[in-house]
């Protein structure tokens, strides 16, 4: 043993090739890590910019969406930047003023210019897409919806940025712009990337139905189980490779401001007395209204009516959420329908199928009635309890619990929460057992849920019908797998090198 041990000491060639073999082993590893640092240091950020215009019925909101430049077709990469929210009313306002829908948006087009870097404004498609406001505009003023449309034209494309058209667009594609952007938002358009894509993919892939309330009117959007009966309703998408089949219809007159011009109309039944008792209103409310104010829309044109002289009347709040539910009711006709099933006002819908979620006017209300934040969803009855106890609230109760709260919205949430539940049940066919489908939602991580994002990513054809072709693995586990695997190889040649050096060694000396 002893004169083994002094011939490894003494042969030179042993310790220097060991010294060898552990500086390129260090110096191996060195190199690899700093490589993979290096490769995976963080790229300056090169952003791309879309900002898209929502002109509601009741207000316009600019939306500035912001994705990395190099990864413009994946999904899930843009996001909302920032929202800017115009002073003043919906468009659909400017009737008598075309002009000033134009200059409404200004302060919001050079908020948008602060924001967007300079050198990306010129590459920055901007557009304008109006809802329910300027749909009914155009049925009852043609002309004066076309002026509007022009001024606010006429601000935009003035702007430095690329101007992409303001229109009015149409409830289908509202809906289907809306289910969209909550599916996008929600990942749900995803392909199995790296490893996932080395196994088949599922057949179909879950979606999230849309519900959109706003002023003028509502959508509802989802894939159903069957065939789509009626084509007027049906879409068809092939979205990164997956195919859907989606239900839509949006319903114009009922968005929640038109929904009570027609029950208030409905109560009145063409005469206008003095005073109108009114149980979706909170005991003591009082509110000075102009008939003018209900029967001017094309939501209620169709009624005829007689007024008092003076064109007005007092609405009076009774706060009984029962007998409301009742009267709003009666704005949903049930008693035809030409399909295998329907809706309402004999429109086809097929069974709800999913997962829903609810966002503008469905969220403001039911998260202003604390129906949206809990750990567990709010069962049906529970719901009902709570317009129960709000509507019976007296009004001045209310005024002075919520002073931050405007009045006008305050004043409506026993009537919008009422129809609300009413336009779910009555209306969709929502039941107590499917109730826990629907999440009330604002926003999906930093963006907002409406039909802006979904609007942009065709507009921008950054939806490609193929999944773009990508490497099985992402680039940060290539270079991680690179790593371990030479270090394994290294590992082994070293232990290798030792046992078979030993072996070497020894049998040199035997034969020495
Ligand atoms: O889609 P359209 O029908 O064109 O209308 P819109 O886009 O203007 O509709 P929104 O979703 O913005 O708003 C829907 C309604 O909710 C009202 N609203 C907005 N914020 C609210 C809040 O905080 N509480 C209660 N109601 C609110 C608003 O006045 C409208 O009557
Ligand atoms: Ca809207």
């Amino acid at each position: 043993m002893d004169t083994k041990r002094d011939m490894k000491q003494k042969n030179p060639w042993h310790r220097q090739l060991t010294v060898v073999i552990a500086f390129l082993f260090v110096w191996g590893i060195i190199a690899l890590v700093t490589t993979a640092v290096v490769q995976n240091k963080p790229l300056p950020k090169n952003s791309k910019y879309g900002i898209v215009l929502d002109a509601g019925s009741s207000h316009t909101s600019l939306y500035i969406y912001e994705w990395p430049a190099e990864k413009q077709n994946d999904t899930g990469v843009v996001q909302q930047l920032h929202v800017c929210h115009v002073k003043g009313p919906g468009i659909s306002s400017y009737a008598m003023d075309p002009e000033g829908a134009g200059r409404s948006l200004q302060d919001c087009m050079d908020e948008a210019k602060r924001i967007i870097p300079e050198r990306r404004h010129e590459e920055t498609p901007v557009s304008l897409g109006a809802t329910g406001g300027m749909r009914l505009l155009k049925l009852q003023n043609p002309e004066g919806s076309e002026k509007v449309l022009s001024s606010v034209e006429k601000t935009l494309s003035s702007s430095p940025f690329e101007f992409q058209g303001a229109r009015i667009i149409t409830g289908q594609d509202e809906g289907a712009y809306g289910w969209i952007t909550v599916n996008y938002l929600m990942g749900n358009f995803k392909q199995g990337s790296g490893w996932l894509n080395l196994w088949p993919k599922p057949e179909t892939t879950e979606t999230l139905g849309a519900l959109d309330l706003g002023g003028a009117s509502t959508q509802i959007t989802f894939v159903p189980e069957g065939e789509i009966e009626s084509l007027e309703s049906s879409l068809y998408f092939q979205l990164y490779g997956n195919k859907y089949n989606v239900y839509t219809h949006s319903f114009l007159c009922y968005g929640k401001d038109q929904a009570l011009k027609i029950t208030l109309a409905k109560q009145l039944q063409g005469h206008v007395p003095d005073s109108l008792v009114d149980p979706c209103f909170n005991p003591g409310f009082i509110k000075n209204m102009s008939v003018h104010s209900i029967y001017s829309s094309p939501c209620t044109a169709g009624e005829s009516y007689t007024t008092n002289t003076q064109g007005r009347f007092l609405l009076k709040g009774t706060g009984n959420a029962q007998q409301c539910r009742e009267n709003v009711k009666q704005i949903f006709n049930l008693t035809h329908c030409p399909s295998s099933s329907c809706s309402f006002n004999g429109v086809y819908q097929p069974q709800l199928q999913g997962n829903f979620g609810a966002f503008s006017a469905y969220y403001f209300v039911m998260a202003f009635l604390n129906l949206t934040t809990s750990e567990r969803p709010v069962t049906l009855v529970e719901v009902k309890e709570k317009l129960r106890e709000f509507c019976s609230t007296p009004w001045q109760t209310l005024k002075e619990n919520f002073t931050n709260v405007k009045e006008k919205y305050l004043g409506e949430y026993c009537f919008s929460g009422t129809y609300i539940l009413t336009l779910l049940e009555t209306g969709y066919k929502f039941s107590p057992e499917n109730w826990n489908t629907i999440r009330f939602i604002k926003k999906i991580g930093d963006s907002d849920a409406g039909w802006t994002l979904g609007y942009m990513l065709n507009l921008t054809n950054m939806i490609p019908s193929e999944a773009p072709c990508s490497p099985p693995l992402p680039h940060a586990g290539y270079i991680s797998l690179m790593v371990i695997f030479s270090l394994l190889l290294m590992g082994l040649l070293v232990t290798g090198w030792l046992c078979f050096g030993k072996t070497t060694c020894t049998s040199q000396k035997e034969v020495v």
